[in-house]
């Protein structure tokens, strides 16, 4: 694996090489249990929204940003929310902090089980053996919903399908991440270009984040990028999660307290664990995503790849 590939700019044109019609691993389907295939307003554009990112552990906030993508919806857009998705980056995303896939995958779902009628977590992304870059994953979630499902139905006043109209996929995220788009070696411009510009992002307001700053490089493709104030502030990150659970401090109320449950019947998360973790990975203790230089960095483009944003001594 070469540099680029850690860096998550290997095979940036998504055309060129997916296989989209072959799952990466035995047993594979893609949710769709709470997926709405029909549209309730015609005129509008079917949308799903998908969040990426660690989710290690998830938080309230994750799950919050879809409601207020949902509210933005209904405010004056041509929009009508049909799915959210969660999709969480593989064990080969090597970022400090990262617990095992299958412990996030878990942890999102029962996070969405517990505390939503519309949110599904989707496995394609986490349980692939490589690292796949954003445009990838929207390009599956492209696959899936418009040539496998064949899109949203339209129905007439009697329920019989009359047409279809493809699902428009959105990236929903935070502002940090989009403040990442600008950071030279993170995205590849073809990525970016096939993110931007083919679907489109909705991007929520996080505190520590100038948003116009953010934006200022993405302007080519502004009419794709919907900005949604967060009205009620709140900056709870899952970096801050694991550092109170470290210090056996209390994540009641931040994270679902199914996923409490979970983190402690599984031990994740506390100094034992970590350790474990770090013998298992076979590291000098310094685990990050490798830059194209080959120096470990967090993906908000820390050098070192620490926890020390807590906000909480460690
Ligand atoms: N408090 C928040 N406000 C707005 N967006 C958020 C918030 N927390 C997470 N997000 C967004 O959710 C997505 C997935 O987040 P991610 O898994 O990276 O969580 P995180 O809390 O930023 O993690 P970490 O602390 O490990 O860096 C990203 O787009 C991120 O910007
Ligand atoms: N080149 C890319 O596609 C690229 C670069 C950096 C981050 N990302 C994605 O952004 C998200 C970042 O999550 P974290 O903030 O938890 O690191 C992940 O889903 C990651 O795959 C993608």
């Amino acid at each position: 694996m070469t540099d680029d590939d850690r860096s998550g700019l290997a095979g940036t044109s998504p055309e060129k090489d997916i296989p989209f019609d072959k799952p990466t691993y035995e047993g594979y389907s893609f949710p769709t249990i709470r997926l709405r295939q029909t549209l309730v307003d015609p005129t509008k554009i079917p949308l799903c929204l998908v969040a990426c990112g660690s989710f290690s552990p998830i938080t309230h906030l994750h799950l919050r940003i879809f409601e207020m993508a949902s509210d933005f919806c209904k405010l004056d857009t041509e929009f009508e929310i049909m799915g959210g998705y969660l999709s969480a980056v593989s064990d080969a995303y090597k970022k400090q902090g990262l617990a095992p896939a299958k412990h996030r995958i878990h942890m999102c779902q029962v996070a969405c089980e517990q505390t939503s009628s519309w949110l599904q977590v989707d496995t394609w992304e986490a349980l692939s053996p490589e690292y796949l870059p954003t445009a990838k994953v929207l390009d599956h979630f492209d696959y899936q919903l418009n040539t496998v499902c064949g899109g949203a139905k339209i129905v007439d006043a009697a329920g019989n399908e009359v047409g279809r109209k493809p699902y428009r996929i959105v990236l929903l995220a935070g502002s940090d991440l989009i403040m990442t788009m600008s950071e030279p070696g993170l995205w590849a411009p073809e990525d970016l270009n096939h993110i931007l510009g083919k679907y489109g992002a909705f991007i929520v307001e996080r505190a520590g984040t100038d948003i116009d700053a953010a934006l200022a490089h993405l302007q080519k493709w502004r009419d794709n990028i919907y900005v949604i104030r967060q009205l009620i502030q709140n900056d709870v990150s899952s970096t801050k999660i694991r550092n109170f659970l470290k210090q056996g401090m209390s994540v009641l109320y931040l994270i679902p307290a199914s996923v409490i449950n979970y983190i402690v019947e599984n031990g994740l998360y506390t100094d034992d664990y970590n350790a474990q973790q770090k013998l298992a990975a076979g590291s000098n203790g310094v685990s990050g995503k490798l830059l194209t230089n080959g120096k470990p960095e967090d993906s908000k483009g820390r050098s070192g790849g620490n926890d020390a944003d807590s906000g909480v001594e460690a």
